[in-house]
């Protein structure tokens, strides 16, 4: 049996003249997080239903916990958890009847409902409002007890279509912790696509990128912003305009320059020393009052990404 929780190989699927996923070849190590992030229409759902064995793929081959997915969706399905575009959850139904009606569904035995029933509850701080019809709970709440339902018998793999879109900052946090409490405490894999590029950061030991379909890049997100190349100076002082700005731009070292809220950043090419930019900014007479250096964020990788794609 692979070692591997998910692993693809030039996997490909069109919709009529819309390729949704073109040879896309990626590994999904067992007990992660992995994130896969692509904007709107790159084809994350379409992986998804494909590795679920919900669609056919016109070519290549993917492997679920061992399991391939032309020939044995039923096992997939059985061993994945998978929480997509709807909840599945019934309005009219409490909590406690919404669970209990996909433990049946799942043919657990009663004993063990009742008890599973409660941890997941009670891990996901819902054990005091199970009662309550889910109809007039708050989404995260919802969302809460759509991973509660996902999780139910006891899946090995987990897929979260953007678990913590349209959640507050708060519900969001709580979501995360959970599933990292899962990760850690039960070596569940998680496969989640998410828009959030600081929650991907946060979240996930290892990320891919997808675009219109194809595989821009895949690795931690710390890889991944490294392989952005060179450094990033944050510049705060006075007499920064836009002359300033552009003839920043023109220089060999800078691979981008921008004005953000009140400071500058400069992204330098690979090998390139903030020394040099400095002195030619004191130069063209700017007053600096400070320079911080760090890295790319994740976010501004990605956008990167894409970028040099077009
Ligand atoms: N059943 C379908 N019939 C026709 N086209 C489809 C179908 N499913 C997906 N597509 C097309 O395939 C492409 C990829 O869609 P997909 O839903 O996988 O993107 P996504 O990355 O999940 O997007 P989003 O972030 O907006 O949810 C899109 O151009 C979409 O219109």
């Amino acid at each position: 049996m692979s070692t591997n929780a998910i692993l693809t190989r030039s996997l490909s699927r069109s919709f009529g003249a819309v390729q949704a996923l073109s040879q896309v070849s990626f590994e999904v190590p067992q007990s992660i997080v992995f994130g896969y992030l692509g904007p709107n229409g790159s084809g994350k759902t379409t992986t998804i239903r494909l590795l679920l064995g919900l669609l056919e793929p016109d070519a290549g081959e993917a492997e679920v916990l061992g399991y391939n997915t032309r020939t044995q969706a039923q096992e997939i399905r059985e061993n994945c958890g998978a929480l997509l575009e709807h909840t599945g959850l019934y309005e009219r139904m409490s909590a406690m009847e919404n669970l209990d009606f996909y433990a049946r569904v799942w043919h657990l035995p009663a004993a063990e409902r009742a008890q599973r029933i409660q941890s997941l509850l009670g891990d996901l701080g819902l054990w005091e409002r199970r009662d309550e019809k889910v109809g007039g709970w708050s989404r995260g709440m919802k969302q809460k007890l759509a991973v509660a339902r996902a999780l139910l018998h006891r899946p090995r793999l987990l897929f979260l279509d953007e678990p913590t879109a349209g959640l507050d900052p708060v519900a969001a946090a709580a979501l995360r912790e959970d599933l990292a409490a899962l990760v850690e405490q039960q070596g569940v894999t998680v496969f989640l696509t998410t828009h959030n590029l600081s929650e991907a950061e946060r979240l996930c030991a290892r990320v891919a990128v997808i675009d219109r379909g194809r595989l821009l890049a895949v690795g931690s997100p710390d890889e991944l912003r490294s392989r952005q190349g060179g450094q990033r100076l944050e510049i705060h002082g006075r007499g920064i305009n836009d002359e300033v700005i552009d003839s920043l731009r023109q220089r060999p070292e800078v691979a981008r320059a921008a004005r953000e809220n009140q400071h500058l950043l400069v992204d330098l090419n690979e090998n390139s020393e903030s020394a040099a930019i400095v002195s030619y900014l004191v130069q063209a007479g700017v007053e600096i009052e400070e320079v911080r250096k760090g890295k790319a964020s994740l976010e501004e990788a990605f956008l990167t990404l894409l970028e040099d794609e077009k």
